[in-house]
């Protein structure tokens, strides 16, 4: 059976993970301590600030901040800070996303054959509402019908997928999950759903035999009966 909605991951997925580790996390890193003391009123900012310290009442928030930067570390107030400091960065034409090339004609294609896609990441919503609205071909936002973060939980925990299916009304076994990461592939099968394991070689990802292996989109599409971006697909 094909899969009538894809899910798809960004980091190693549909991003290089260089893109996001040597672009868009030294910028937030620079630009969090003077954002948090100048938009401290903001009530996404005082939210972030207080669910940081609520986890680590132990330390100093933004030392907190910049530990968990340093650990890759999958944190929602984390996320939500790095999110505002991207916006600034792509309002300011700073930041540029960079996506795979195979990825949007390929997503265009399957859009127009009538597959849902949306986004799973630990990126915020709004970072990756961000990402694909800042693409060098423009904003690609309205190829997707969600957009998933850590408010559905981690992305290992099988109750994440089983609380995403439900909420968006899928059947699990109708959604394809695309990711790099095997453990979250492993959680997404615990739900029900279809996996992918994409493996980019320009980021080093190891393959395994545990699910089914593409190293770009067009092969995820053959792996799984979707069609190929040789369909006529209007850019959206
Ligand atoms: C979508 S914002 C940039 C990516 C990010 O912050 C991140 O942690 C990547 O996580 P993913 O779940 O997409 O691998
Ligand atoms: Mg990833």
């Amino acid at each position: 059976m094909k899969p009538k909605v894809v899910l798809l991951d960004i980091e190693g997925t549909t991003t290089p993970v260089s893109f996001v580790h040597d672009v868009l996390f030294p910028y937030a890193r620079k630009a969090l301590p003077d954002l948090i003391v100048r938009r401290a009123s903001e009530p996404a900012v005082a939210a972030a600030l207080e669910e940081t310290r609520r986890l680590a009442p132990d330390m100093e928030p933004l030392a907190r901040l910049n530990a968990w930067m340093k650990e890759d570390a999958k944190v929602a107030p984390l996320k939500a800070l790095q999110g505002l400091a991207w916006a600034e960065g792509y309002a300011d034409g700073e930041l540029v996303a960079t996506l795979y090339p195979d990825v949007l004609p390929t997503l265009r294609a399957w859009r127009k054959a009538g597959v849902k896609l949306a986004v799973y990441s630990s990126g915020s919503v709004a970072a990756q509402k961000l990402i694909y609205g800042h693409t060098a071909e423009g904003d690609a936002t309205a190829l997707f019908d969600a957009f998933l973060d850590l408010a559905m939980g981690g992305k290992k925990d099988v109750a994440s997928y089983a609380k995403i299916a439900e909420t968006e009304g899928w059947v699990p076994r109708d959604v394809l999950f695309v990711s790099d990461v095997v453990a979250e592939l492993d959680a997404a099968r615990g739900a029900g759903m279809k996996t992918c394991h994409m493996v980019r070689a320009q980021d080093g990802t190891v393959a395994g035999d545990a699910h089914p292996v593409a190293h770009d989109m067009p092969e995820v599409g053959v792996l799984f009966g979707l069609p190929g971006d040789d369909v006529t697909a209007d850019a959206p």
